[in-house]
C-alpha cells in the first residue's frame, strides 16, 4: 500500500449525528426491542474525510492532507470534533446556531438490513453560506480534490453544487460528488459536470426519472454523463457491487461476503477509495477493487472507519472485478 501525498476538501453543508440502533427482527408498526444504541459523527463528507484519514495513516504515512468543512451546529458539535480531532482531519466547519441534525439507523441485525431516516437538517442562512463560499474558496484554491457530499439543507437552493462545480473545475480542482434528490438533478442538468460522480442506482434512476433494467442500461446512462464531461461515474447498487466506468474502460466490482454492522457509510467509503485511486492514478479496474473493499470494510464497523491494513487487503483480495 503506497500512495502520492494529495489535498483533499470534503464539504458537508448537512452533516448528521448518526443514532444506530440495533433491533434485530423489529417489525414496522409494532412494539419492538432493542438491543442497542450508539452515535457517531456522519453526514457525507464527514464519512468521506474520515475515511481518508485512515486510508493515509494506515498506506501512507499520513500524506494526505484531508480537511473538512460545511456547516456545524454549535450546539452538539463535540462529536464531530472530537472524530476530526482523532482522525487527524482539519476541521474548518463553519459553525452554526443550533443542533446538527439526528440521522436514525435502524439495524436490523438478523436480517443484515439497515434502514435510514434522514431528516432535513438545519436552515442555512445567506451569511453563513457567504461564509462557508469564503472558506471553499481558500481550500479550493490549494486543493487537489473537493468532495461535495451529501443533501443540501434548508436554505440552500437546488443548483449549489451546479454552481460550485462550475467554478471548482474552471480553477483546476477535481471535484467529486455524491448527492441526492434536486440537488444531483440540478448537478446533472448543468453544463459542468463533476469529475466524479457516485450515485447509488436509486439515485441516478430518481435523477434520470426511469428505471434502470439492467447492466446495459446503466451503463448506457453512466456512458452518457461521460460524454457530457465527468470522468468517473460509479453506480453502486447495494451489496450487488457497482459499476465503475470511466473512458479508459467500464468494470463491474463485486463485494466479497461480509459481516455487516451497519450499511451506513458504504457509499461515502466507496467515494473516498475512488479519490485515492484517483490521486494515486489507479486504473479502473485497481479503482474499482480498491474502492469496493473500503466500502466492504466500513460497513463490518459502526461509524466512518477503515478496518486494519491486514483486514482491509484481505477483503481488496476478494473483491470480484469484470469488464463491463
Ligand atoms: N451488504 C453488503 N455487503 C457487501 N458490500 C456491500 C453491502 N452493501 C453495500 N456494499 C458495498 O458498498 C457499496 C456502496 O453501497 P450502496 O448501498 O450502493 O451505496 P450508498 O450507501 O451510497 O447507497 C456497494 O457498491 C458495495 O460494494
Ligand atoms: O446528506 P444525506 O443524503 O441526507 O445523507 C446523510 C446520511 O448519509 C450518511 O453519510 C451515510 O451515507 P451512505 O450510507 O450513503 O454512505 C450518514 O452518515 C448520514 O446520516
Amino acid at each position: 500500500m503506497t500512495a502520492r501525498p494529495g489535498r483533499v476538501v470534503t464539504l458537508t453543508l448537512n452533516p448528521a449525528l448518526d443514532l444506530t440502533v440495533r433491533a434485530d427482527g423489529w417489525q414496522r408498526g409494532q412494539v419492538n426491542a432493542g438491543q442497542d444504541l450508539h452515535q457517531t459523527a456522519g453526514g457525507k463528507g464527514v464519512n468521506v474525510a474520515s475515511i481518508l484519514a485512515d486510508w493515509s495513516r494506515a498506506a501512507q504515512g499520513d500524506t494526505l492532507g484531508v480537511t473538512a468543512t460545511g456547516l456545524l451546529g454549535r450546539d452538539n458539535a463535540a462529536p464531530f470534533e472530537a472524530l476530526l480531532r482523532d482522525k487527524g482531519v482539519t476541521d474548518a466547519f463553519v459553525r452554526v446556531n443550533g443542533a446538527t441534525r439526528v440521522g436514525i439507523k435502524l439495524v436490523d441485525g438478523a436480517a443484515q438490513e439497515t434502514t435510514d431516516l434522514n431528516l432535513p437538517g438545519l436552515s442555512a442562512t445567506p451569511a453563513t453560506l457567504a461564509e462557508l463560499d469564503a472558506v471553499l474558496t481558500r481550500l479550493g484554491a490549494d486543493a487537489d480534490v473537493v468532495v461535495l457530499a451529501g443533501s443540501l439543507p434548508p436554505g440552500v437552493p437546488a443548483d449549489h453544487y451546479a454552481t460550485l462545480t462550475a467554478g471548482l473545475r474552471r480553477a483546476g480542482v477535481f471535484v467529486a460528488l455524491d448527492t441526492s434528490g434536486p440537488a444531483l438533478n440540478a448537478a446533472l442538468a448543468a453544463p459542468v459536470l463533476p469529475d466524479l460522480i457516485k450515485p447509488n442506482i436509486h439515485e441516478l434512476e430518481t435523477a434520470l426519472g426511469r428505471p434502470l433494467t439492467g447492466d446495459a442500461e446503466i451503463l448506457a446512462a453512466a456512458r452518457t454523463l461521460l460524454d457530457r464531461g465527468a470522468r468517473t461515474v460509479a453506480v453502486s447498487q447495494g451489496e450487488r457491487g457497482a459499476l465503475i466506468v470511466t473512458a479508459a474502460g467500464a468494470v463491474f466490482a463485486r463485494p466479497p461476503r461480509v459481516t455487516v454492522v451497519s450499511t451506513v457509510g458504504a457509499g461515502d467509503a466507496m467515494v473516498a477509495g475512488l479519490i485515492s485511486a484517483h490521486l494515486d492514478g489507479l486504473d479502473p479496474a485497481a479503482a474499482a477493487r480498491r474502492a469496493t473493499a473500503f466500502s466492504a470494510g466500513t460497513i463490518t464497523l459502526l461509524g466512518p472507519h477503515l478496518p486494519a491494513p491486514a483486514d482491509l487487503n484481505a477483503l481488496s483480495a476478494q473483491v470480484e472485478v469484470t469488464t463491463a
